[in-house]
């Protein structure tokens, strides 16, 4: 597939700024909100906004389902922040009941940084090549943390200083990507373009 075409669920969050990162990464970007759409993506990115209300628009939407039929049967996807938590098989703290899209074997905990520290920007280090030799320079906002990782789910970048040192704030596990942070804010596209290529290779 030359050039891939990339879906970002578009009910709640920071759907533009995923678009044009995207768009900017070598994929062609499409807003997806109705089932038909979402049948229609070779990928799709989950974006950041608030995890309760987006997952319950995607059932209003009656996307949970097809959401979850695509995840178990391959399709890529790629959550940011609040995407992050939706990917998730498990959250630690969740309102009681807080349903999840699920697939990536971690359990992760909302709003995990704290008040005090809220939102924060960070260098991180990431490993499989994602980012070459040069940190990622992360942005997070109210973001969740991974408290888990299981099965075939890899960490790919930990917070490197302050007193969150060592936590999870990027995995992978095969077609599915999730990070804590809004790599769509900074204009750098490597994670997007990582994706782009976790796309491609499907
Ligand atoms: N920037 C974000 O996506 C914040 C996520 C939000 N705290 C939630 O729990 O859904």
């Amino acid at each position: 597939m030359v050039t891939p075409t990339i879906g970002v669920l578009a009910l709640q969050g920071d759907v533009r700024e995923h678009v044009r990162m995207l768009a900017a990464s070598g994929a062609e970007a499409v807003p997806v909100r109705r089932r038909e759409e979402l049948l229609a993506v070779d990928g799709l990115v989950l974006p950041g906004g608030e995890s309760t209300t987006m997952i319950k628009l995607i059932e209003a939407f009656e996307l949970l389902e097809p959401l979850r039929k695509r995840v178990a049967d391959g399709m890529p996807a790629f959550g940011t922040c609040a995407g992050m938590i939706l990917l998730a098989d498990k959250i630690a703290d969740g309102i009681a009941g807080q349903e999840t899209i699920g697939g990536m074997a971690t359990t992760v905990r909302r709003n995990a940084f704290g008040r005090q520290v809220d939102s924060f920007e960070g260098d991180l280090a990431f490993t499989d090549g994602l980012a070459g030799d040069r940190p990622f320079h992360a942005v997070f906002i109210r973001a969740p943390w991974v408290e888990e990782v299981r099965g075939h789910a890899r960490v790919l970048a930990r917070v490197a200083t302050g007193p969150a040192t060592g936590r999870i704030v990027a995995v992978r596990q095969g077609h599915l990507l999730a990070t804590a942070f809004h790599p769509e804010l900074t204009g750098d596209p490597r994670v997007h373009e990582y994706f782009v290529g976790i796309v491609k290779e499907a």
